[in-house]
């Protein structure tokens, strides 16, 4: 594997940017205006609607509770929407599927029973014994027979499979156009909807942010703020670019950890971490804070350390996903990760 062009450094933040920013995201668990109070009640400061699950505009319930609940609680905070761009995603299946390990599963571009459907751009790029990683790593598949449109897998490693959850192809880069149409559509909808800042995918380079400020600007989008996701090997190779044209990173962990073999991701999120700071770039940190709370009232303590350390690295903002909008406790996530960020420094 060619080594990173990343030099670690373990100095301490220049300097601890305030106020710490704190995202939830909306979710099956998460749209209510009840849910939303005890999250802002909590300290969150904005939510991000994760435009890969729905539009915007099939969200209005969603986004008019959120509204209710600021001024329930005399607050402001943040909309933001997470594009779909250049990422690749599995399709949505009629029920999970249950994969075993050793047994064989189909991918096909077309809807077809007990078929994975994947955009036609994977089943083009696949050969023989190339590794998919599904759900953020939590699934592996590997090619065995690939025909025009239909290519057999082996499962490597098992797991329940629902529908429009992430693929990557690790060692495989994907030439796809930075927005989808329904990117495009949800632009249109943004200033209507409230929207405020803007969170770009799979960020290859500083052009992507620029051509996104331009689709921006000709939007009439202009005062939003981007997030720049690094999520893959392309991104941590032009980090200097990308850090020089966009408002914000976001070192997006769910999506780096499967480009990468996952015991590294701990040491690029620290050097990731460090060439932000030097540049005095704000940055966030995302994905598994919390996720034990998913299911549980209360937090690992592995959790809670990931958490304090981010911001001991000089993180600006902390954001959960599927412990909001997926979990069982969203609220008590969100206590745990704001006061365990803001907790004080011990002198001992
Ligand atoms: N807008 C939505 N509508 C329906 N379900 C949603 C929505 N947003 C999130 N979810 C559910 O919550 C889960 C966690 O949300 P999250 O945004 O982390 O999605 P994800 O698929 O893990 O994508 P990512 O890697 O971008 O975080 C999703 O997998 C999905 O089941
Ligand atoms: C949130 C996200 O997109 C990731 O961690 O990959």
């Amino acid at each position: 594997m060619k080594p990173l062009n990343l030099s670690p450094s373990f100095e301490p933040p220049a300097r601890r940017p305030a106020p710490l920013r704190f995202y939830g995201t909306f979710g099956p668990s998460c749209r209510d205006e009840k849910t939303f109070c005890t999250l802002l009640e909590a300290g969150m400061t904005g939510m991000r609607l994760n435009l890969s699950h729905g539009d915007l505009d099939r969200c209005a319930d969603w986004l008019a509770a959120f509204r209710a609940a600021q001024t329930c609680c005399g607050v402001t905070a943040d909309l933001m929407i997470d594009l779909h761009g250049p990422e690749l995603r599995i399709g949505t299946l009629p029920k999970p599927l249950a994969l075993s390990r050793g047994g064989r599963v189909r991918l096909a571009a077309a809807p077809a029973p007990d078929a994975i459907p994947v955009p036609a751009a994977v089943l083009d790029a696949l050969t023989p014994d190339q590794p998919l990683l599904l759900d953020d790593g939590q699934i592996e598949l590997r090619a065995v027979t690939c025909i025009a449109d239909s290519v057999c897998c082996r499962v490597i490693r098992g797991g329940r499979l629902e529908s429009r959850k992430s693929l990557a192809l690790p060692g495989i880069s994907l030439d796809l156009p930075l927005l989808t149409e329904s990117d495009r559509h949800n632009l249109t909808l943004a200033r209507t909807c409230g929207v405020t800042q803007v969170m770009m995918p799979f960020v290859q380079s500083g052009g992507d942010i620029r051509k996104l400020r331009e689709i921006l600007a000709e939007s009439r989008l202009e005062e939003l703020t981007i997030f720049a996701k690094i999520e893959n090997r392309v991104g941590l190779d032009h980090l200097d670019g990308i850090i020089r044209e966009t408002d914000w990173l976001v070192i997006a962990r769910g999506d780096l950890g499967s480009a990468l073999p996952l015991w590294r991701l701990p040491a690029v999120q620290k050097a990731v971490a460090a060439r932000c700071r030097a540049q005095n770039c704000p940055f966030m940190v995302v994905t598994q804070m919390l996720d034990s709370m998913r299911r549980h009232p209360v937090p690992t303590r592995a959790e809670v350390c990931d958490v304090y350390n981010a911001v001991c690295d000089g993180a600006a903002a902390l954001m959960l996903t599927g412990e909001t909008a997926a979990g069982n406790y969203p609220a008590e996530a969100m206590r745990y990760l704001v006061r365990t960020a803001t907790a004080e420094v011990v002198t001992l």
